[in-house]
């Protein structure tokens, strides 16, 4: 059922197949997200090209993270065992432990849906002293801030509410909508250090703006607050501004590796790119007890 506020915003409940999801229009802009993992799920202006990429081959299933929009990565980014080692130690079990932690097929709380002065806010939160997260027994609280204004912007905010410190790494894991990969670069890494996961791991420091030549995947630390998706194809620069991030992974999967991806149309790779605000490696997040951190990422776009 659709409500509208008076300056005009409209917040709909919706069924996408199996999942959940709220749709927001506001101000030209429109904005799609499921209870499921609080995951954005499409972002745009109704007069230009999506900046969220969705995949065309999107699942909408119950326990199964989508593919594309912004899935939330935590407590722990990746590979666990490529994490740092308090990290590691947060997770009790030996059996392989799922990538990207525990909460991407998960159903958060709405708590709020707050209309004000031109933003709609959606507050989510997921209740891990109601519902303890598996083989992770630890007393720290995500809950996730989605505003819509005239940019978007998302805040991942952990609560430590428990007599021990924790570790944990995270992520926003956005996928943004691209012309053509071949004519786009991201501009704001120049100098930074990074670990190349494709080549081993190896440490090496980013020269200039990043092209896209070849599947991509890598760990960039030292990452300056504003980053920029430059698309010579649309004409456009898409901003992204994180807060208390200090560290990146840019994705792109490429040809193979697209093939062999879920959800993931065998040209998809031309049309995305991955640019995530994280927390990872030396720049993990440790919460002391009673500590509340908030990690963020506003995103807009500007013409050329
Ligand atoms: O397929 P997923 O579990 O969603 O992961 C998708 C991708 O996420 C990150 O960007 C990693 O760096 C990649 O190695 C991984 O392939």
């Amino acid at each position: 059922m659709p409500f509208a506020n008076a300056s005009g915003a409209q917040v709909e409940r919706l069924q996408r197949d199996e999942l959940t999801c709220w749709r927001v229009r506001q101000g030209g802009a429109e904005l799609l997200v499921a209870q499921q993992g609080a995951q954005v799920l499409a972002y745009g202006r109704v007069d230009q090209p999506p900046l969220i990429w969705l995949s065309e081959d999107a699942a909408f299933r119950r326990g199964q993270s989508v593919r594309g929009g912004v899935p939330v990565c935590w407590p722990w980014f990746g590979d666990l065992r490529r994490n740092p080692e308090a990290v590691q130690a947060a997770y009790a079990s030996e059996d392989a432990a799922p990538a990207h932690g525990l909460v991407r097929g998960l159903d958060w709380q709405l708590e709020d849906v707050e209309q004000q002065d031109g933003a709609v806010t959606l507050h989510f939160t997921l209740d891990t002293r109601a519902e303890p997260l598996p083989h992770w027994p630890q007393a720290v609280q995500p809950s996730l801030r989605i505003r819509l204004d005239e940019r978007l912007h998302l805040h991942l905010e952990n609560h430590n509410l428990g007599p021990r410190p924790v570790t944990v790494s995270q992520a926003l894991h956005t996928y943004f909508a691209v012309s053509d990969i071949h004519r786009v670069r991201v501009e704001g890494l120049a100098g930074a250090r990074y670990l190349d996961t494709l080549r081993d791991w190896r440490p090496e420091t980013q020269a200039g703006a990043l092209a896209f030549e070849g599947e991509t995947d890598r760990l960039y630390l030292d990452v300056p607050p504003r980053l920029s998706l430059v698309d010579e194809g649309w004409g456009r620069r898409v901003q992204v501004e994180s807060l208390d991030s200090r560290s990146a992974i840019l994705w792109n999967p490429w040809i193979d590796k697209g093939a062999r991806l879920s959800q993931f149309a065998d040209d998809a790779w031309q049309r995305m790119l991955c640019i995530e605000t994280a927390r990872v490696l030396d720049d993990v997040l440790v919460l002391a007890p009673g500590e509340r951190h908030r990690m963020g990422v506003s995103l807009w776009s500007e013409p050329l």
